[in-house]
Parts: C-alpha cells; structure tokens; sequence
C-alpha cells in the first residue's frame, strides 16, 4: 500500500467517525487514524471516536497510573484526549492524537461521511435510534459488528439493519482479529465485505467501472445522478433510496476502503459476500462458547477441533438455509472472516476464555463476564440465545446440534458431557453447495 492514492484530485476529503470505544472499537480508531494521516488526499486527518461516556480509574497497568491517589474518578473521554490512551478496555496502548474522543454521539458524526460501527450489539438500536437524522445522507458505513440482528419477523445483519435504518449503505469488516494483537501491531488479516447496489439509472445507463481488487464489483454508485434501489444482501429491493456520494469527494470503493484499514500489521481482503462475513463473525462467537466448554472440562486439543468442526458446518448450512445463495460458501472456509476468526476465537477469544473459565470454577459465562471482563461484553451468549429463538421458532432445533447445546448448557438443561452425543447427529448436517 502506498503513502498516496491514485484517487486524489477531489475538492472535499472523507471525514470518518468510529462510532464505538471498547477494546476493538479503539483498535480499529488508531488503524483509521494512522491512515487518515498517512492519505491526506483521501481523508481528514481527525478521527472522531464516540465514546459511552464513563467516570473511570486508572488501572495500574497504564503507564498513567498515579499509585499515591489510585481511586481518582476521570471521565474517559477526558483521559483519551490527554492521555491518548483508553485506559478502561485498550489499556496500555498509545492511541494516535488524532483520535478525538467525543462524548456527544451526534456532534461526533456530523459531517462524516464514512461511519464505522464498532460496539457490542446490544447497543446498537439505542445508537442507530439516536443518530437518525444527524448523518450526512450520502454517508456510508462499516460494521465490525459481531453478531446478528433476530427479531419475530426473522434473522438480520447488522450491516443491512443499520443500512435500511438510517436510509445509507453499510459494509461489513470482520477476521481473525482479537483486539490486544493488532492494537501491539501483530500481524493479522481481515476481511472487509462491500457491495452497494448498482444505481436505478436504466434510462441514463452508467458505464460500471471494476475494482482491481475484485474484478465483480460495481463502482457505479458514486457516479450516477440520482438515488439508488436499495438491495440487501439476499438481492431484495428495499425502501431505503441511497443518495449517491458527491463527485466533490473520492469515491467510496473497495480501493478507498482498503486504504482506510489496511497497515502493514493489518493486511485487507475486499470482497462483495456482505452476508458471509457478517455471519461468520457472528456464529463463530457460539462456537467460541462450545470450545471453552470442552477445553474447560479438560478434554484436549482434539475435542476442540472437533467442536470448529462441527461449528463451521452449521455456520455454512445457516448461511446457506437462511441467506440464500448471496452467502458464498467460500467466505467461511477461504477468508479471515471465516474459518480463520473460528479457529482464533476458539483459541484466544473472550467467548472462548469465559467459557472455559466458567466450567473451570463451576459457575455461569454471564457471571465470569462480570468478574473478568472489566466492562468489555460478550457477544456469544445473547447470540446464541438469538438464534437460539430464531431456529425454535421454525421448528430447526435439532438441525443445528451444536447451536443448541451451547444455549442448552447455558440455560443449564445441558452438561458439557452431553456435548458428543448430542452433536453425533451433526454427521446428517447437510450442506447445500
Ligand atoms: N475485542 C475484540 O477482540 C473484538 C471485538 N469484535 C466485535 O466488536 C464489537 C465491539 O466490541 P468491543 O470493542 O470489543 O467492546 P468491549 O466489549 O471491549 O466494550 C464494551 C463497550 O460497550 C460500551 N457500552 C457500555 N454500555 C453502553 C451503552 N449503554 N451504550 C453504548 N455503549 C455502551 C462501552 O463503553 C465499551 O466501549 C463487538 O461486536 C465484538 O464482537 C470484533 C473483533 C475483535
Ligand atoms: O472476534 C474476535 C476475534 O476475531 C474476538 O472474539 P471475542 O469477542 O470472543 O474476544
């Protein structure tokens, strides 16, 4: 990746807000912001960071750390802005002092262009709710959202939720990315799905141009007048009528994306399955879940491997069952956001240590997430009971094994012991190709 862009020549920059703060949401604010300095021509130099503003201490593993008046209160967005550092869920990392910690949600994404929705998703209606009606309408978003979106009516990304919500498009980034590693600046690989509807121009046809680094991808929709159709990621057209990005500004493609993530610690794959990426990152964190059952129970490396196993199965045939044929199995066997994110998450991931730790000492995940996490939230267990009440729902229990035994040792009417019969029945998991 070069310092300068081949896009440059445009009047106005991208300005970019990561709406979100924790452990992965400050990581992903120091990775925007070296690379807002490092294009000029592309982006503002200044990345707001909205921040759940919070009255923290100091923890003793900052090097900010004052030992003679260790329970001094400071609210977090003060301490980011001085310190540059989020001393409550990225401690012990410099964060780039372009990164400007706002506690206002709608002053930190005014006049952004390009959102990334980084927070645990629980929060995000709340937010989405809040933000409606302060977001430049040619904005376009980024979710690094891990988890899935259930209500009665069905089964959701992030990524499309936030997208039909508040009537722009949103991508979605998501890998083998455990937040601590990349905020030190060791190697990973991610993988960032974008794909915006061509633009309702038949009777004005725009010649569609092809991003060198996906030769499918259409780049039409920030050269076409007028608003776009709106299609999820299953092709269904929706309401939501996108309003094109200026021609003042670069374009919004895989290209500019890619120099918005990408660093030489963390290497970009840009592909259009938007479905199966967001999906991935989701179901690995049930899986997550099963494999520090099994490792807490003391049961090896085999066992574990049996659990991914099984785990990328009923990821496939969920994506499949229920996204259609817009989920390319590929994305969960061939990229980050797949097997890679599954095989890390079961090694190193909170889901997975939580899990392993509650077994260990006797006690629920929900209360090791209490004790251990200092704030920083699981996404395993409210997904897994979401889809959970999605599969019940429609009668599908029994065909995902390992989905349901997760939810049935959490709700306590399982025993991690009971793990190998019950997913013995996953040998009829078929997977349609
Ligand atoms: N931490 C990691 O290693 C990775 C996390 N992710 C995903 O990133 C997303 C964000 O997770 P993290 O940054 O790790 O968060 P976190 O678990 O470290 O932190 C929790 C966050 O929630 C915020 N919060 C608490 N109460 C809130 C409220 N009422 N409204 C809004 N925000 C509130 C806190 O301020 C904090 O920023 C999740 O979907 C997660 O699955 C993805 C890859 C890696
Ligand atoms: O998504 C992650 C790694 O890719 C982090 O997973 P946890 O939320 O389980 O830590």
């Amino acid at each position: 990746m070069t310092a300068t862009s081949s896009l440059g020549g445009h009047a106005k920059k991208h300005k970019v807000t990561v709406v979100g703060s924790g452990n992965w949401g400050s990581t992903i604010s120091k990775i925007v912001a070296e690379n807002t300095r490092e294009h000029p021509d592309l982006f503002e130099e200044t990345v707001q960071m909205w921040v759940y503003e919070e009255e923290v201490t100091i923890p003793a593993k900052s090097a900010h750390h004052d030992a003679s008046d260790p329970d001094k209160k400071h609210k977090l967005t003060e301490l980011i802005n001085t310190l540059h550092e989020n001393v409550k869920y990225l401690p012990g990392i410099d964060l780039p002092p372009n990164v400007v910690a706002n506690p206002s949600l709608q002053d930190a994404v005014r006049d952004s262009s390009i959102l990334v929705f980084n927070l645990p998703h629980q929060f995000i209606a709340n937010v989405c709710k809040q933000l409606k009606g302060h977001i430049l309408p040619f904005a376009r978003g980024i979710s690094c959202i891990k988890g899935v979106n259930v209500t009665d009516d069905g089964v959701s990304l992030f990524s499309e939720w936030i997208g039909d919500g508040l009537g722009i498009y949103c991508g979605a980034l998501s890998g083998a990315n455990i937040a601590s590693e990349i905020a030190a600046e060791k190697w990973s690989e991610t993988t960032i799905a974008y794909d915006p509807p061509p633009m309702d121009n038949s009777r004005n046809p725009t010649p569609r141009s092809r991003s060198p680094v996906n030769p499918g991808f259409d780049l039409s929709i920030t050269a076409a007048d007028g608003a776009a159709v709106h299609r999820d990621a299953r092709g269904r057209a929706s309401k939501t009528r996108l309003t094109p990005v200026p021609p003042e500004y670069p374009p919004l493609d895989h290209d500019t994306f890619s120099q918005l993530f990408h660093r030489p610690y963390f290497h970009v794959s840009m592909v259009s399955d938007v479905a199966g990426v967001s999906l991935g990152g989701a179901l690995k964190n049930i899986v997550a879940l099963a494999a520090g059952f099994v490792d807490g129970r003391g049961w090896g490396d085999n066992a574990k491997a049996a659990i991914m196993r099984v785990g990328l199965m009923e990821m496939v045939k969920f994506g499949k069952e229920f996204f259609g044929e817009t989920v390319e199995t590929g994305t969960f066997t061939e990229e980050s956001a797949g097997v890679a994110d599954l095989i890390t998450s079961c090694s190193g991931g909170r889901n997975f240590r939580c899990a392993k730790m509650a077994v260990e000492r006797g006690v629920s995940v929900e209360e090791v997430e209490r004790t251990e996490l200092n704030g920083q939230m699981l996404q395993g267990t409210s997904t897994a009971r979401e889809v959970n009440s999605f599969l019940k729902a429609r009668g599908k229990e029994r065909e995902y094994p390992l989905f349901t035994a997760v939810i049935g040792i959490l709700d306590g009417k399982y025993e991690v012991d009971d793990i190998p019969s019950l997913v013995a029945k996953s040998a009829h998991v078929s997977v349609k190709h």
